[in-house]
């Protein structure tokens, strides 16, 4: 089963649902309604989805993922976005899991991930039995809080998005190394996109080797393949799922499977194929 992990719905109807007043970026002009990302799910054989709350769109009313993931559900879930540092972001966890059927949380904040305000949160998703995902990243000392915080839950299921900023890294060798000891945590997945695959081809031979050393130190298993569209939106939502096909041909069959559907069914086991 093919899972994309990161796709994000924009309604078309910006007064039913207003972008947040600082929204920015590609969702000033780019909608994709659920009932669409559904037919091109259905095109490029793509089962099932998680609709990320992407940055810079709604702001934290996670409404629009929530209700289209409901209205597609099994097939989808929604990942919405907290901030994990601010004083209610335990009970917005709640409510939003509870309330508004999100399953995931993507965390979005100021403070650094390993902020000591940020473990009640932390506290409440291994109550509620959802997994964290964890935006940002980009150097290796914020994977090292990432991975601080992550040894303090050891019973929460996390991964950082985007594989970790690595691809936008000035240091992709302090980068490894800091993700290579984050993948020690068992808990610890790893999320990656078309942020990362479409610049893997125009990587030097000494990087594409720590790329991959990347993935073995997580092992696919742990790895959970998204496409990020319609941020990235090069030849369609299919040709997204077909650079996630084709980026890394060193990869097994069987390693690509648990890439591209096997590793998130671990984390969201709630997705059925239609
Ligand atoms: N908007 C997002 C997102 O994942 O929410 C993007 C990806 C990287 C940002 O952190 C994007 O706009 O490409």
């Amino acid at each position: 089963m093919i899972i994309d992990t990161h796709t994000h719905v924009v309604s078309s109807d910006r007064n039913a649902h207003p972008l947040h007043p600082d929204a920015s970026g590609w969702s000033l002009e780019v909608s994709n309604n659920v009932a669409d990302l559904i037919k091109e799910m259905d095109s490029a054989g793509v089962e099932c989805a998680t609709l990320v709350q992407p940055n810079g769109t709604y702001g934290l009313d996670n409404s629009y993922q929530c209700d289209s993931a409901l209205q597609y559900a099994p097939r989808t879930v929604a990942v919405g976005i907290l901030d994990p540092a601010a004083s209610d972001a335990a009970d917005q966890l709640s409510y939003w899991t509870n309330e508004r059927g999100m399953w995931g949380v993507r965390l979005q904040s100021q403070a650094e991930p390993d902020d000591p305000r940020c473990d009640a949160l932390w506290d409440r998703a291994e109550s509620l039995g959802v997994p964290i995902s964890i935006g940002g990243g980009g150097t290796a000392d914020r994977v090292d809080r990432m991975r601080n915080i992550g040894g303090r839950h050891p019973n929460v299921l996390f991964a950082p998005d985007h594989f970790a900023g690595w691809s936008g890294s000035q240091d992709k060798p302090g980068m490894t190394t800091a993700l290579e000891e984050l993948a020690r945590l068992p808990n610890a997945h790893l999320r990656y996109s078309s942020t990362s695959l479409g610049p893997y081809a125009g990587l030097t031979d000494d990087e594409k080797d720590l790329f991959r050393r990347v993935i073995e130190a997580f092992s696919p298993r742990r790895m959970m393949w998204g496409t990020n569209f319609p941020s990235s939106r090069e030849g369609g939502f299919i040709g997204q799922v077909q650079l996630g096909q084709t980026a890394l041909p060193w990869l097994s069959a069987e390693d690509l499977d648990w890439m591209m559907g096997g590793a998130a069914a671990t984390f969201w086991p709630m997705l059925q194929a239609p």
